[in-house]
């Protein structure tokens, strides 16, 4: 029989499981019973073995807190991605600590503020009326295609701004292939897996937003809110391979999640005619507290990441355990979602119980779908607008319905997706 290593002396309780490999393959098939197996035999911190690394688990909102606001010195962002990552991206926002992430997200914040997003609402809508009504075309929609294809879009607008089309095409066709090698295990340019071709379309990728960004040095509008402006504005000698990896991860963090989210919505409506009535009658009405509701418990029950990862670079105690500096650390939101103690009917997708008198979804770090602390989502409310416009135009003009016998079950891995894509009938109303 292999042998599990155990953790040393000291530290959190838990298997590095085999050698090697450690627990990954556990985590990547369900890191939600991986999760919920542990804490049933070690509490709410554990140590395991994933991507390489000794990791400490951190569970419940108190392990949230810990790790996305109240001990940040203790950890670093860019050292918690895979290598994969690392290679293919290289840095930007998400993989930076310190000054370098403050400074960035400081010149990025105006393009994800109120006021940017108001101004391309018009054009974001016009995106998903032209998109959605593709759909009619086909006898079977598959959702996460079509909706990865959108977001993209609304990303690309956001991110760099009007880009040419040929250039946005290219992108796109590059970005699925590029997207599937980002947590490849191991990432050797080997002829035909997965990371080889996202090596490829990297290289495509990198060439296309090198000659955005010349097009765009040429005709920069001193206005303009687009996050490549808005680079270009705040320090004109950056180097272009420094602009690139920080365009590559925003477009990839603002459009996988987004697609991810707004297909379990999709499959979940299909699902509660009755909500689907109530949400259509609240759209004739100012208030629209069911649709945040909605949005609120898709969140909750499929959060697109199931959780976040950090490199530990300054050792730490927590609950009278020793957690060396080089260990990952991770936190779960698909656990602390599913918490029977802070959730009635947790696997159930219920949008009321966000609704006074209800008090579930109040506890801070309770409900991290987008993170939290000085490093939440930076792109949360485009999320949010592009998901309730998004909805709204489905409600207003459609019908849908799931494909019968499809596999709906949670791939967790680059984002939280039903295995079948989400396919569905839809027609004009
Ligand atoms: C449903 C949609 C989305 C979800 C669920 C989501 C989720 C998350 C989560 C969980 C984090 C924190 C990760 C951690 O703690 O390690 C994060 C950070 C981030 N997200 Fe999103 N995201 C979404 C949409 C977007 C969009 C639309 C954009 C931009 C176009 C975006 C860009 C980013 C960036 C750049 C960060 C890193 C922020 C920083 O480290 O300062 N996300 N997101």
């Amino acid at each position: 029989m292999k042998r599990h290593i155990a953790p040393p002396a000291g530290c959190p309780p838990g298997s590095f499981g085999l050698p090697l490999i450690g627990e990954i393959r556990e985590w990547a098939a369900d890191p939600l019973q991986f999760a919920q197996e542990r804490a049933q035999r070690y509490g709410p911190i554990w140590s395991t073995h994933l991507l390489g690394r000794p990791c400490v688990v951190l569970l419940e909102p108190a392990g949230n807190r810990f790790m996305l606001s109240q001990a940040t010195q203790h950890f670093s962002w860019r050292a918690g991605w895979g290598r994969a990552m690392l290679r293919l991206i290289g840095g930007g926002l998400s993989l930076t600590d310190g000054q370098q992430h403050d400074q960035q997200r400081h010149i990025l914040k105006p393009a994800f503020a109120h006021a940017a997003l108001q101004q391309l609402q018009p054009q974001i809508q016009q995106l998903i009326q032209a998109q959605i009504q593709t759909w009619l075309a086909t006898d079977q929609v598959c959702l996460l295609q079509r909706l990865q294809a959108l977001a993209f879009d609304v990303a690309l607008l956001v991110v760099c701004g009007r880009t040419p089309a040929p250039i946005a095409e290219a992108l796109h066709h590059d970005f699925a292939a590029f997207t599937a090698g980002l947590f490849t295990p191991v990432p050797y340019p080997i002829p035909a897996t997965p990371y080889y071709r996202a090596q490829q379309a990297g290289r495509r990728l990198r060439q296309n937003l090198g000659y955005l960004i010349e097009l765009r040095r040429l005709s920069l509008q001193p206005d303009a809110l687009d996050s490549l402006s808005l680079l270009l504005h705040a320090d004109p000698h950056q180097t272009d391979d420094q602009l690139i990896s920080e365009l590559l991860l925003l477009l990839w963090a603002g459009h996988d999640t987004v697609a991810s989210l707004l297909t379990w919505i999709c499959i979940e409506l299909a699902q509660q005619p009755e909500i689907l009535q109530r949400l259509r009658q609240e759209m004739n009405t100012n208030h629209h507290s069911l649709l945040d509701h909605v949005l609120r418990e898709a969140e909750r029950l499929h959060p697109p990441a199931p959780g976040g990862f950090r490199g530990v670079v300054e050792a730490f105690e927590y609950a009278g355990y020793h957690v060396p500096q080089g260990w990952l650390a991770m936190y779960s939101s698909v656990y602390t979602h599913q918490m029977p103690s802070l959730w009635h009917n947790p696997t159930q997708f219920n949008p009321d119980r966000f609704a006074a008198p209800s008090n579930e979804g109040k506890q801070a770090y309770s409900l991290v779908g987008f993170g939290g602390g000085p490093r939440i989502c930076i792109g949360l409310a485009l999320a949010q607008i592009e998901m309730r416009l998004v909805i709204r135009e489905l409600l207003a003009n459609y019908d849908w319905q799931l494909v019968p016998n499809q596999d709906l079950r949670p791939v967790w891995l680059p984002t939280n997706q039903p295995r079948s894509g989400g396919l569905i009938t839809i027609q004009r109303i």
